[in-house]
C-alpha cells in the first residue's frame, strides 16, 4: 500500500527538523575524522575511577563499539584500581601505593588477578556486548601478549622493592590483531607473567602504552578521573592542553600519585611512535567521542614537537561534577 505521505506522522514540525538538520550536520562535521581513523588502530585505557559511575560505563561502552562501527579498531585495556581497593578492604588486606604503585604482595597479587581478570575485565565485556557481541576479554597471560619484569621504582630518590610489581619487557600482540581483524574489540586486563612464569601486577596505563607502541596504533586514548594533567595540581586552574615529550619528561619527577605512571605510559608511547596520547576526564559522559571527534581539543594532549599550551579548567578541580 502506498503510504499517506500527508497523514501527520509523515510532517516535520519545525522543532524536530531544526534537530534533524542539526544531527545532520554533526555528522557531516564527523567526516575528517572518519577518514583520519578508518581502519587504524586506538588503544583506549579505561581507568578504575572512571569507571565506578552506571551511566558512564554505559556511554564508555557505546562510544566503544561506535568507533568499532566507523571503521576504526578500538582496543580496551582496563584498571580497576578502586575495584582492587574495595576487595582488599572487603578482606582486611591494607592497601598501599607507592610513587602510584600499588605495593603488591603473594596475597594482594591474587586479589589483583581476580578482580581485574575474573569481575572488571568480565563487566567491561558484558557491557560492551550488550550491542553485539564484538568484545572479547584477555589478560596479559593471555596467548604471551606481555612479559614483565619485577620493577624498583626510584621513590625519593632510592630504588624500593614494592613486591610483585612488573615493567612489560615484552609484548607479542599476536593475540590482539587476530581479534582486531576478526572484526572483535579486544579487552586486555594487565596481569602479566615474568619470564619464570611469576605472575606480576602491571600498572594499567604502561600496560595500554607498550601495547599501543607494539600495535603501532594511531592514538593512546587514557581515561581518568580529572580534566588531564594539571599544571600545579592541586591548586591550579590551567590544565596543560598540549605539550611535547621533552617538555614532559621535564615535568615527570614533580609529578603526584597516580599522574606518575599516567604521564610516564603517555610519554613512553609517543617516543616509542604513537603520534598522539592524550589524557582525558572520563568523568564526561562519551569523553572517547569528545575527543576524537573534535578539534578543540580536550584534556592533555602529547604530541611530538608540540609547543606547551595551557586552558583554562572547565571545571574546579576541587568540586565534583556529581558522576562518580
Ligand atoms: N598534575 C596533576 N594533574 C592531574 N591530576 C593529578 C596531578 N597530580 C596528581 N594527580 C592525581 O592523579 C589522579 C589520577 O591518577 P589515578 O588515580 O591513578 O587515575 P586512574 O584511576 O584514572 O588511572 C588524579 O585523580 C589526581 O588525584
Ligand atoms: C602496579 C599497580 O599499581 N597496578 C594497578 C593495576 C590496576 C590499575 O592500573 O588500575 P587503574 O587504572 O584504575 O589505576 C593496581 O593494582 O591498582
Amino acid at each position: 500500500m502506498t503510504p499517506d505521505f500527508d497523514a501527520p506522522e509523515h510532517q516535520w514540525n519545525p522543532t524536530e527538523w531544526k534537530k534533524a538538520t542539526a544531527k545532520a550536520a554533526t555528522l557531516a562535521e564527523a567526516l575528517p575524522w572518519l577518514k583520519k581513523y578508518h581502519g587504524k588502530v586506538i588503544v583506549v585505557k579505561y581507568g578504575g575511577n572512571a569507571m565506578t559511575d552506571e551511566t558512564l560505563k554505559q556511554a564508555f561502552a557505546e562510544d566503544i563499539v561506535f568507533l568499532r562501527m566507523a571503521g576504526f579498531k578500538p582496543v580496551v585495556v582496563h584498571g580497576g584500581g578502586p575495584q582492587i581497593n574495595a576487595m582488599l578492604d572487603k578482606l582486611g588486606i591494607e592497601s598501599e601505593f607507592r610513587g602510584g604503585l600499588r605495593v603488591t604482595t603473594p596475597e594482594t597479587m591474587d586479589v589483583v588477578r581476580m578482580v581485574l581478570t575474573g569481575q572488571v575485565g568480565r563487566e567491561l565485556v558484558g557491557l560492551l556486548n550488550q550491542h553485539g557481541d564484538l568484545a572479547v576479554g584477555m589478560s596479559g597471560e593471555d596467548g604471551g601478549l606481555f612479559t614483565a619484569r619485577r620493577t624498583m621504582p626510584v621513590i625519593d630518590g632510592v630504588e624500593t622493592d614494592i613486591g610483585l610489581v612488573g615493567e612489560v619487557v615484552g609484548v607479542r600482540p599476536e593475540a590482539v590483531r587476530d581479534l582486531i581483524d576478526a572484526g572483535r574489540i579486544p579487552v586486555v586486563s594487565t596481569v602479566a607473567p615474568d619470564a619464570s612464569g611469576q605472575v606480576h601486577n602491571v600498572n594499567a596505563d604502561t600496560a595500554a602504552a607498550a601495547l599501543a607502541v607494539a600495535l603501532g596504533a594511531e592514538k593512546l586514548l587514557v581515561l581518568t578521573d580529572v580534566e588531564g594533567l594539571y599544571a600545579d595540581w592541586p591548586s591550579s586552574t590551567d590544565v596543560i592542553g598540549e605539550i611535547s615529550p621533552e617538555a614532559l619528561a621535564e615535568l615527570i619527577p614533580d609529578l603526584a600519585s597516580g599522574m606518575i605512571p599516567k604521564m610516564t605510559a603517555c610519554l613512553k608511547a609517543v617516543e616509542e611512535g604513537v603520534k598522539r596520547a592524550t589524557v582525558v576526564d572520563g568523568r564526561e559522559p562519551h569523553a572517547v567521542l569528545l575527543e576524537i571527534f573534535t578539534d578543540e581539543g580536550v584534556g592533555t594532549q602529547v604530541v611530538p614537537g608540540a609547543p606547551t599550551r595551557l586552558r583554562t579548567a572547565l571545571y574546579s578541580t576541587s568540586v565534583d561534577k556529581g558522576t562518580s
